[in-house]
């Protein structure tokens, strides 16, 4: 198991902010555009190279599989070079034929588990897929089910869930028409969106049940396929249809990751100063980018320019009434906001949640009402109610987005002990060393 793998019981003290902050946060690429361009260029005709990409556990589990399943994945550039600009780092991915007879670690990423079953239906001997024990819990039935509608075996003891092995049909994969729910997660559209290309006869997906989360990362799917030269048509909600085709290299540069920018944003708007994250982009398809509008409202000031986005802190801190559905990954760190707001929070649209690397309704609940926090579960979402905070241990249950929102409020509440900071490293390379520097110089 890799960095961050398992609650490891450790207690880290959420440093407060001693004074209003001043800080330019870089911060690293996008998890989701990273597992992305990581399949489709495992998927190509020829290599592609992935600059700035992210390296963190989600991501290297990725990288680690798709080598296992036939690719290259390295980290210089062809020639030797580390990428154009300085500091630039580069992933260089040679494709291979996909290749069975492996067993993937999925981790915790719902993008590694949800994204390589239809990869691994390409190959014609079996692929194992295990993960973490939270992994086993995470919704698999649509993945499994459309996997073996495109006519792939899949061993899962009826359950639906990890642990299960997949095995691709002799001939390759036909294509057609598959019929799924994917109410309960976006990944399990882009996943087939990935493969469709590489079927026979070119893959129409169709969505029927109630409606899905995170429309954006499909949005996001679609995007980094055309940049591939496959042609899609989204034309029509609850259906897509991938043309079957090559897919040609990518060089692309990874934008930083919008939802990972979250908790330091945030920070600005909890305890004053100003906090910049450079390279934001001025058009995206990261549901991230919907952190402008959620902090303007919560009375923050929020500046896009050709410098990154920069964030200010009024003083002022409200409550908002908020459908999340399409942006459900920043729910922790919002809710970190609202239980320091001075006026109550509803976020709706997030039941979804509850699948997510922990049930993060119950958790958010339980961990801000453990810190004096007056927060509720509803049917699909949360209630948060203005109350005065008090320190304590915030629990992380392995979920890198429940720590992040603990050390949000531990820099606004003193005393308090995030467990498993470690966790973060599933999207994050060093969190407790960006925070650290985030408030280097902080009223001294
Ligand atoms: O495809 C992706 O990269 C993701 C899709 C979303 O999943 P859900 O649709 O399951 O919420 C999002 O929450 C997750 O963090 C990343
Ligand atoms: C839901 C998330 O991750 P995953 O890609 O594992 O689904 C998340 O990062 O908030």
């Amino acid at each position: 198991m890799g960095d961050g793998a398992r609650g490891d019981g450790e207690l880290w003290a959420a440093p407060t902010a001693a004074g209003p902050l001043d800080a330019v946060v870089p911060v690293p690429g996008s998890k989701s555009l990273t597992n992305r361009y990581l399949v489709v260029a495992a998927l190509a005709d020829r290599p592609s190279v992935l600059r700035d990409p992210l390296v963190s556990r989600d991501t290297v589990l990725m990288a680690d599989a798709l080598r296992s399943l036939g690719a290259d994945v390295s980290e210089i550039a062809e020639g030797g070079h580390r990428g154009d600009r300085p500091g630039e780092q580069c992933w260089v991915v040679r494709p291979g034929p996909v290749t069975g007879g492996v067993r993937v670690d999925c981790g915790l990423a719902g993008t590694v588990m949800r994204f390589l079953p239809p990869v691994a239906a390409l190959a014609s001997s079996p692929v194992e897929f295990d993960g973490d024990e939270r992994a086993r819990e995470r919704p698999m039935g649509a993945v499994v089910d459309a996997v073996r509608q495109l006519g792939a075996q899949v061993e899962d003891g009826g359950r639906g869930l990890l642990p299960f092995t997949v095995r691709g049909p002799q001939e390759g994969l036909r294509g057609g028409t598959v019929r799924i729910d994917a109410s309960a997660s976006s990944q399990f559209v882009s996943a087939l969106l990935l493969v469709g290309a590489r079927t026979r006869e070119g893959l129409e997906v169709v969505h029927d049940g109630p409606p899905i989360p995170s429309l954006p990362h499909i949005q996001m799917t679609v995007e980094v396929l055309r940049d591939a030269g496959v042609v899609v048509d989204d034309a029509t909600p609850g259906r897509w249809l991938v043309e079957a085709g090559e897919i040609s290299a990518l060089d692309v540069h990874v934008e930083p990751d919008l939802s990972n920018a979250g908790p330091f944003l945030a920070a600005a708007a909890a305890v004053g100063g100003r906090v910049r994250v450079p390279g934001w982009p001025q058009s995206t398809t990261q549901a991230g980018d919907v952190l402008r509008d959620v902090l303007d409202q919560m009375g923050a000031e929020v500046t896009l320019d050709r410098d990154g986005l920069l964030v200010e802190g009024t003083g002022e801190l409200y409550g908002l009434d908020l459908d999340l559905h399409e942006a459900g990954e920043l729910a922790p760190v919002i809710t970190a906001l609202a239980a320091l707001a001075s006026s109550p929070t509803r976020l709706r649209g997030i039941a979804h949640l509850r699948g997510h690397e922990t049930d993060r309704l119950k958790a958010l609940v339980t961990e801000v009402n453990a810190l004096g926090g007056r927060a509720e579960e509803t049917a699909d979402g949360l209630l948060v109610h203005p109350a005065t905070l008090h320190g304590g241990v915030f629990r992380s249950y392995a979920d890198h987005r429940m720590a992040t929102a603990g050390a949000v409020l531990g820099l606004a509440v003193e005393g308090v002990l995030v467990e498993d900071i470690g966790t973060t490293g599933k999207t994050l390379p060093d969190f407790p060393g960006m925070w650290a520097a985030m408030l280097a110089g902080v009223g001294a």
